[in-house]
């Protein structure tokens, strides 16, 4: 299986085109204004304008307004949307732009039924549950706790890095792989040689 690519935090053109070239299929801009890896509006679309066509750019929200996911995804007709913080099923659907929803894995959940409540889901992502933290932690979570039967095809998250995401691709098997943290050179921007190996290990399985 060709396992899928997204690299989060994008926050410049160069690092965007430099993710491309090495095979990302998805890139992630995060407009959640706590994050290091925080870049606006007119900054994220004006990189968007200008990528190759049949990448994927995500919009990244964490319990946003209405207005601002409107304000970034009125700039292109390629964005879908990542869910990140406790939006509903409705709210998520309400843009009507593809969209996946992040939940964050904790012990004695019900993950099946979490899953469940987004049927409008074009897939849903896991990754590590770290209190007053919404995501982009660097925290790996037990992909034992992984249910097999989920009605969405899966995106792993959480602590993947050039050294693990050989690993995770073979055990966990997921439709793609989400990374930040772990092919960054510093907070929001991009390590070339580590955004290379993170590609190159999760599509050698
Ligand atoms: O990247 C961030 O700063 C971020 C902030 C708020 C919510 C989510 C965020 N990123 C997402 O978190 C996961 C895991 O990131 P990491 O690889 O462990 O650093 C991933 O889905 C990012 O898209």
């Amino acid at each position: 299986m060709n396992c899928q690519v997204k690299i989060c935090g994008i926050t410049n053109l160069d690092d965007a085109l430099m993710a491309c070239r090495y095979g990302a299929d998805a890139l992630g801009f995060v407009f959640y204004s706590k994050s290091p890896r925080y870049v606006s509006p007119e900054t994220a679309n004006n990189i968007v304008a200008q990528l190759p066509p049949f990448i994927t750019p995500v919009a990244l929200f964490v319990d946003a307004t209405h207005e601002e996911i409107v304000s970034v995804i009125n700039g292109s007709a390629r964005w879908m949307i990542q869910f990140h913080g406790n939006e509903s099923e409705a709210e998520c659907c309400s843009y009507q732009r593809p969209f996946m929803k992040a939940l964050r894995m904790k012990q004695g959940d019900d993950i099946v039924a979490l899953v469940d409540q987004y049927p409008s889901a074009s897939a849903i992502l896991l990754d590590a549950y770290k209190p007053d933290v919404p995501g982009g932690t660097g925290e790996v979570f037990d992909w034992s706790l992984i249910p097999k039967n989920l009605s969405k095809p899966l995106v792993l998250a959480g602590g993947l890095t050039p050294d693990n995401v050989k690993q995770a691709v073979k055990q966990v098997a997921p439709y793609a792989v989400d990374v930040s943290g772990g092919v960054e050179l510093s907070k929001g921007l991009k390590s070339e040689p580590k955004v290379r190996a993170f590609i190159g290990g999760a599509k050698s399985e």
